[in-house]
């Protein structure tokens, strides 16, 4: 599939999300984060861009249904608090979509126009779609890794488009991953993407007219495993890092792992920067959503990687909001997958 046009509009409206995000950054306040009711963190850049996002995308393909991870509920309470939540949310992306064109942005996005609080508003709630296994669908994250965006880490906005419930194109932007990686105090910001068939590739977020890189994972054997290097996500509630430590052990894997929060761990380790991304089950009940692997998945898949979970089962994305046929996720160059796979259903005793 060619999908050269969703290429383009995925990479600038994702683009266009992180600079948003990393505005609200700058100035985020404590009013400006609400606690769901599964005591996650939402704060009004998870809501902006998601607002941004699906306004853009629905301008591009108004017939495609988007799952997305957030809904404006919230937002439209007759608070006071809500209220002002919502003023913020309308202003930060009136502020972003009122910035014309740039050179190599896609083009009928009608970017450099502002949008009234019912667009902005409505333009959430279109992420309510409770998925499918039929034609054309985006899933999107607006910011994954709240919890990193929060205390100034890594976080991403991610972004891909499924049909007939299989991922075909996936973009994150990583808003404080180095360009360079051998530069950790260098310039920030970086887009990763991938069309299935098509390789994988990145580009700082900041040229959007320059050229998307190749990217390729380490070349690792089974012979060099042990060399390997880990990736798992900082909250020990979300991957049992007592697991992952005993799996290093298993594969006489000597480095500490790094950690690190949302899908900047695949972007990672697309790149070379990392070797393997465990994300172990904590809990027997947890379903992991279907936008925190989406993209993610592509990207590693065709920079030379597999992904599956614990049970070496492909991801399913058809079936609606989560991943409910599959437990966990490993990551790790299509060479090695299958030792990792040993290792990891020895120390959690399943096959
Ligand atoms: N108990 C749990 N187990 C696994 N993942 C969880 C979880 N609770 C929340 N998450 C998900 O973990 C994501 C962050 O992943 P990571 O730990 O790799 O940074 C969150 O995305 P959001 O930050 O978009 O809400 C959220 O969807
Ligand atoms: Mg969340
Ligand atoms: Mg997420
Ligand atoms: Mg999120």
């Amino acid at each position: 599939m060619s999908l050269v046009q969703e290429k383009q509009i995925a990479i600038t409206v994702v683009s266009r999300a992180a600079n948003l995000a990393q505005s609200v950054f700058k100035k985020l306040v404590n009013a400006e984060t609400v606690t769901k009711k599964d005591k996650s963190p939402v704060t009004v850049a998870d809501y902006s861009c998601q607002s941004l996002i699906s306004l853009l995308l629905s301008k591009a393909y108004p017939n495609d249904p988007i799952v997305g991870e957030e809904d404006a509920k919230d937002l439209r309470q007759p608070t006071d608090e809500s209220k002002q939540l919502k003023n913020r949310v309308v202003d930060l992306v009136n502020a972003e979509l009122s910035k014309p064109q740039a050179a190599g942005e896609a083009d009928d996005l009608e970017l450099g126009v502002t949008r009234s609080e019912t667009e902005l508003l409505d333009a959430i709630d279109r992420g309510t779609f409770e998925g499918s296994a039929k034609g054309r669908m985006w899933c999107l994250d607006p910011i994954d890794g709240t919890k990193g965006f929060l205390r100034g880490g890594q976080y991403a906005v991610c972004l891909a488009l499924l049909i007939e419930g299989k991922v075909e194109l996936g973009v994150i932007a990583c808003p404080n991953l180095p360009v360079d990686p051998s530069k950790p105090d260098g310039p920030r910001g970086v887009v990763f993407g991938a069309i299935k068939g098509q390789g994988a590739f990145q580009r700082p977020i900041s040229e959007t007219n320059g050229p998307l890189s190749k990217i390729s994972m380490n070349s690792i054997t089974k012979e060099s495993i042990a060399q390997a290097s880990f990736c798992e996500s900082v909250e020990s509630g979300h991957s049992s890092q007592g697991d992952s430590a005993n799996i290093a052990k298993e594969l006489n894997i000597t480095k500490e792992p790094v950690r690190m929060d949302s899908q900047a761990k695949y972007c990672s380790i697309s790149r070379g920067d990392g070797d393997i991304y465990l994300r172990l089950p904590v809990s027997a009940s947890y379903e992991e959503k279907i936008w925190d692997h989406a993209p993610g998945r592509l990207l590693v898949a065709e920079a030379g990687g597999k992904v599956t979970d614990i049970h070496n089962k492909d991801l399913d994305f058809s079936l609606g909001r989560t991943l409910k046929n599959n437990k966990g996720v490993i990551v790790a160059h299509e060479s090695i997958h299958g030792d990792v796979i040993k290792a990891v259903q020895k120390v959690l005793n399943v096959a």
